[in-house]
């Protein structure tokens, strides 16, 4: 089947190269750095959200000439940010199973294409996917499905399990009607049992089992 995963906060944390980014940025206008826990509370709907929110955070007064300005230095820099990424624990080997399966594996995220392009090559994704929709490839951002949408008609179409850590991918799965597999140790605010998912995993080393789960029901469906 197609397995399609979000980025940020579900396979890799990201968090602490966006720190850095931010950090520089405040920097140069006077301001504090942001916090970890502030990058990942600010992370999911894309880099412009995430710039209001630095903004707001900081009390920079947004217009949009300034968001544009300051979103400007922030995607410049973005894109050479991977040196501090960190895969979460077991992603690695749970791709490469899925992989040596002969499932389709999709990336689909919020991320602008160029950073997450950078820090597929640095984190060695590029052989594992076979589709990847980032942010400005489409019109739209997740919570839409059409992001999603394109990733699985590019895969082929067919059954899929959507694989994210956050509000958004849980909104985003359920406006597909895609089966969505919570990860829950990235970056989501709410208590799981509020977001929208028909399973939930703390260590990939689970992954399996909800893949196997996922096609048995899928069978069943036929
Ligand atoms: O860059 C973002 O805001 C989110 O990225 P994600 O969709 O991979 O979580
Ligand atoms: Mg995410």
């Amino acid at each position: 089947m197609n397995i399609v995963f979000d980025l940020d906060g579900t396979l890799i944390d990201s968090a602490p190269d966006i720190q850095a980014v931010a950090a520089d940025i405040l920097n140069g206008l006077g301001k504090a750095p942001l916090s970890l826990e502030e990058v990942r509370s600010f992370v999911g709907e894309g880099a412009g959200v995430l710039v209001s929110r630095m903004m707001n955070a900081r009390e920079i007064p947004e217009t949009p000439a300034r968001h544009a300005e300051i979103y400007g230095q922030f995607v410049a820099r973005y894109e050479s940010a991977v040196d501090l990424a960190v895969f979460y624990p077991g992603v690695v080997d749970a791709l490469a199973v899925l992989k040596a399966q002969g499932h389709r594996l999709g990336l689909c995220t919020n991320k602008p294409e160029l950073p997450a392009r950078a820090v597929m090559r640095h984190m060695g994704l590029d052989p594992v996917f076979d589709v990847v929709i980032a942010g400005g490839m489409v019109a739209s951002r997740k919570p839409d499905p059409e992001m999603l949408h394109v990733c699985i008609a590019e895969l082929g179409g067919g059954p899929t399990l959507y694989v994210g850590d956050s509000e958004t991918d849980a909104q985003t799965a359920r406006a597909a009607a895609v089966p969505f597999a919570l990860y829950t140790e990235g970056y989501r605010k709410s208590p799981v049992a509020e977001m929208p998912h028909d399973w939930a995993f703390d260590h990939f080393d689970r992954l399996q089992e909800i893949v196997r789960e996922a096609r048995a029901r899928q069978t069943a469906a036929e």
